[in-house]
């Protein structure tokens, strides 16, 4: 019996190339570009939620995956609302939020979600990396990569390879393999 594909549900081709490219050949992996409704609420409780949901559109195996900038001065926000503050605040306005704080740490958090099919309950995979939030260095084609600054580093200087190697998805992603390697039939 050959294995349900898993498909990877996000609107975001910059996250699905990071998650090809960790992931390797291990799992085969379709894509489906829909972008799915966000509950608001913790990291934990949107994921759960947006995995549920993406199993009920596919009608089969699904991996989703949220990724939340927080900034310890704010005790986590802006957090999983980031997209829409980047969208209207760009990197200069994400910069000024902090500029009454001494403390400019923050976390990128990368949240999987697997959720087997409609119906079915959805578990998590979580990956942290501690940085700080810096004026912009480095192309800007990623989200917030140009502005999180990982030892001495920020994530859009980084070649590809070095972010995948040390970052939020990096290690959401190891925890996944490790889970689907033991649970996702033929994986
Ligand atoms: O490694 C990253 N480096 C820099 N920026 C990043 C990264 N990963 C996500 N981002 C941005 C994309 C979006 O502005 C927000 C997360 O929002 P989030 O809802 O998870 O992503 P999304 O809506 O683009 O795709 P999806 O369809 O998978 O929900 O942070
Ligand atoms: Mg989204």
């Amino acid at each position: 019996m050959s294995a349900p594909i898993l498909t990877f549900v996000t609107g975001n081709a910059n996250k699905l190339r990071e998650v090809s490219t960790i992931l390797g050949d291990m799992i085969p992996l379709t894509n489906r570009a829909l972008d799915l409704p966000e509950l608001q609420g913790t990291l934990e409780e949107i994921t759960l939620d947006k995995a549920r949901r993406a199993a009920e559109a596919i009608g089969g195996p699904v991996i989703v995956e949220d990724t939340c900038l927080c900034f310890n001065a704010l005790n986590g926000l802006p957090g999983p609302y980031v997209k829409w503050f980047m969208k209207e605040l760009g990197h200069v306005g994400l910069n000024n939020m902090l500029a009454a704080y001494e403390d400019k740490s923050a976390q990128a958090v990368c949240t999987f979600g697997y959720c087997k099919g409609p119906g079915e309950p959805a578990i998590l995979f979580e990956g942290r990396t501690n940085g700080k939030i810096v004026p912009a260095r480095g192309p800007p084609v990623f989200g917030w990569d140009a502005i999180f600054e990982h030892e001495g580093k920020t994530f859009a200087e980084m070649d590809k390879e070095h972010k995948n190697s040390i970052s939020h998805r990096f290690k959401a992603i190891e925890k996944l393999k490790a889970w689907l390697k033991e649970n996702h039939p033929h994986a």
